[in-house]
């Protein structure tokens, strides 16, 4: 079985969650078994070394929240960095902040000042994309703060929202969500 039949095979689908008319694609079942969260591990570490051209990144942006849980085991495979974009207030310091609008409603997010230094090349990480909203304004932060995002990796991409048409670096997800 390929990764992406075993990988969506297990993906959680839940109607009307948490609100409805949207159908939530939950990640845990994967997390939950370590073969298959090794399997994801792996697959995305080697998206990420054998995409854009064999540029190395500097740093692994992770989205606030399930892109924690991927973000800092693919940095530590590269021997890169890792940076976490927040929700709003929750960073201390300094920071650079954005507004935008999701799926179901509207947020903040921020990034500490300096976490990323000028020319580093970024590859911004999360669970999901559903409008872009949530990914676009991460880009944004990296651009705020010097960076170059190089590439928007995703374990489940929802094309039909054409949510990677608003991001300004190609985009990659490894299980394509139907309408
Ligand atoms: O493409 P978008 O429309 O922006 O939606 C995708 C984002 O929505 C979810 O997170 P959510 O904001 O629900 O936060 P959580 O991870 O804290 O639950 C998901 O993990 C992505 O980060
Ligand atoms: N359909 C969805 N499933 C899981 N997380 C999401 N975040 C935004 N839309 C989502």
């Amino acid at each position: 079985m390929s990764d992406v039949t075993y990988l969506k095979s297990l993906l959680g689908v839940h109607p009307d969650f948490p609100k409805k008319g949207v159908t939530f694609l939950d990640i845990f079942p994967i997390l939950r078994d370590p073969v298959a969260f090794e399997t994801l591990i792996t697959h995305l570490t080697h998206h990420i070394l054998t995409s854009n051209n064999n540029i190395r990144p500097d740093v692994i942006v992770g989205l606030d929240a399930r892109g924690f849980l991927l973000g800092p085991i693919i940095a530590m495979r590269l021997n890169c960095s890792f940076v976490p974009v927040r929700k709003g207030g929750k960073l201390p310091g300094s920071v650079e902040v954005v507004k935008y609008e999701k799926e179901y409603g509207t947020d903040e997010f921020e990034i500490q000042s300096g976490a990323i230094k000028q020319g580093q090349n970024c590859i911004v990480i999360d669970d999901l994309i559903a409008t872009g909203g949530s990914a676009s304004a991460a880009g944004e932060l990296i651009k705020k703060s010097g960076g170059k995002t190089l590439e928007y990796v995703f374990i489940v991409g929802l094309p039909f929202l054409k949510g990677h048409e608003k991001l300004d670096a190609p985009s990659y997800w490894i299980v394509e969500a139907e309408d």
